[in-house]
């Protein structure tokens, strides 16, 4: 298997069912009622696409909700804001420009070179893209370094990619395997320039 791509942990189960404790196999994130809001809705307008749900030690993620095709376009990633300082749910589009983005986008998980979403930036606001077929219950995956130059706060990665970075830094610390990996059409333009 390319990467740890995790099956969905509990695919059909509606969202407040996801915040009982007695789940024991994964760490329920945290929601007051407005997130749980955002998420059912995100989940109502990406039926059949992509569904929001528990993603082991790793908090939310985002799951195919049926087999997904290499180039499709899968989640449009809508700024509600713009800061000149990272955090950990914005993206970045230029040296002093991080987009805070809403759900689903905000809850996609990080890979180490072999993501298997990519993310292509226009104006601003970006999509994700499929990178190659995907299966239904798959995790959408996406690689931080593709578009963060230096991560709001470092984190250690359990992507399980055999070729894994331990530390998730940002561009500025692993772009050479980054760019070995997507490409110039999946990493930010800010960063080709
Ligand atoms: C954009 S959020 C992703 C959604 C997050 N899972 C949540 O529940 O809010 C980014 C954060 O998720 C966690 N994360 C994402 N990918 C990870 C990975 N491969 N290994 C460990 N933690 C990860 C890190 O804490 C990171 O700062």
């Amino acid at each position: 298997m390319i990467c740890s791509v995790f099956k969905k942990a509990v695919a059909t189960r509606p969202v407040r069912a996801l915040t009982l404790r007695s789940l024991s196999s994964v760490v329920v994130p945290d929601i007051n009622d407005m997130e749980q809001e955002q998420i059912k809705q995100a989940n109502e307008a990406y039926d059949g696409i992509v569904e929001i749900a528990v993603s082991g030690d790793r908090g939310w993620g985002v799951f195919a909700s049926r087999d997904l095709v290499e180039g499709e376009r899968l989640i449009k990633i809508t700024p509600f804001s713009f800061t000149d300082t990272p955090n950990q749910h914005s993206i970045q589009i230029d040296w002093k420009k991080h987009m805070n983005v809403d759900i689903p986008a905000r809850f996609v998980n990080h890979c180490c070179n072999e993501a298997n979403v990519g993310i292509k930036i226009r104006d601003e606001a970006a999509d994700f893209y499929a990178l190659r077929d995907i299966d239904a219950g798959d995790e959408l995956l996406w690689d931080y370094e593709t578009t963060e130059y230096c991560v709001s706060e470092n984190f250690p990665c359990n992507c399980g990619s055999s070729r894994c970075r331990g530390t998730i830094r940002g561009y500025y610390a692993h772009g050479n395997q980054v760019m070995e990996a997507y490409g110039p059409d999946f990493i930010a333009p800010y960063l080709l320039k």
